[in-house]
């Protein structure tokens, strides 16, 4: 079961076809929790990232056999087309992480992880030039995409918060400066697994920003900051510069995410940490 392709025919659009493709491997994702289990956590990962990966990258060539792949699992994978050229000459390729927040989908109990599936364009007018995206959130039964973007998440009630930023953060690889950081601006430390985890709790309202820095990579964050936009909120370098895809190296080492009004009170205490090359 799972890697067949498919019988059914997807959407033809893409931001329905991003949402099809990331549910359908998040569905995947859940079987194979199921049916490899906890005891071997290493096992687990490998078995999940090889089945969201080889599903995704099957339903692309069989629908989307004109565009370019960029995987997390596969740099190579489809970036040298058919046609000749490599994606950097392609009008259309797709970033995918088939498996973000590894670490969380093998430990039992966590709904910290997720499957990612952008398009990037060349004749997409924003900046980031991404067109599509759709982002699973298996654990939490729940697909964000660009199809229907999900509203702009709601200004936190302040008896809730005790008036604290809440700021999501990598659980084992937080910025150095990131205590700093919070303790500035009077927030609250959030960890949590995966990038596209912490941008759903934004987007959601459960989070009120997600700093990232020292590390990543386009996959980790292509899908989730489309949706993020496409909704309405802040995506952007730490230091305020667009966040640009389908580079020549795929490294895409940090990011800030966050509603917009909180947006120029974190990039200018951002400024203080922020190394002059
Ligand atoms: N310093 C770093 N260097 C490279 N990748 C990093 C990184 N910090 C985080 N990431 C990647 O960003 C994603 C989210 O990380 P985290 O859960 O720690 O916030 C993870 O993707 P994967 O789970 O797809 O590997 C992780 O590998
Ligand atoms: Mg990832």
């Amino acid at each position: 079961m799972g890697e067949s392709p498919s019988n059914e025919s997807p959407p033809v659009i893409d931001g329905e076809f991003a949402r099809w493709l990331a549910g359908r491997a998040g569905q995947l994702l859940m079987e194979v929790r199921a049916e490899v289990g906890h005891e071997d956590p290493a096992a687990l990962k490998a078995a999940g990232d090889k089945r969201a990966h080889d599903f995704l990258l099957s339903e692309l060539a069989r629908w989307r056999p004109s565009d370019a792949v960029l995987s997390e699992e596969d740099d190579g994978a489809r970036g040298v087309l058919a046609g000749g050229g490599t994606r950097l000459d392609a009008k259309r390729v797709w970033i995918i992480d088939p498996l973000d927040g590894t670490r969380e989908f093998s430990e039992a109990g966590r709904v910290d992880w997720a499957v990612h599936v952008a398009l990037w364009s060349a004749d997409c007018a924003h900046r980031h030039r991404l067109a599509a995206g759709a982002v699973a959130l298996p654990g939490q039964h729940r697909v964000l995409a660009t199809d229907h973007p999900p509203a702009y998440p709601p200004m936190p009630v302040g008896s809730a918060t005790g008036g604290r930023i809440r700021l999501a953060a990598s659980r084992s690889r937080p910025p150095a400066f990131l205590t700093a950081l919070a303790e500035e601006v009077g927030a609250e430390l959030v960890p949590m697994g995966s990038a596209g985890a912490k941008i759903a709790a934004v987007i959601g309202g459960e989070v009120d920003a997600y700093v990232h820095a020292g590390g990543q990579y386009e996959w980790d964050s292509a899908a989730p900051v489309a949706v993020a936009t496409a909704t309405g909120l802040h995506a952007s370098r730490v230091d305020g510069s667009a966040l640009e895809y389908n580079g020549a190296n795929p490294r895409l080492p940090d990011l800030v995410v966050c509603r917009k009004d909180l947006a120029p009170r974190l990039l200018s205490a951002l400024r203080g940490h922020l190394r002059v090359p």
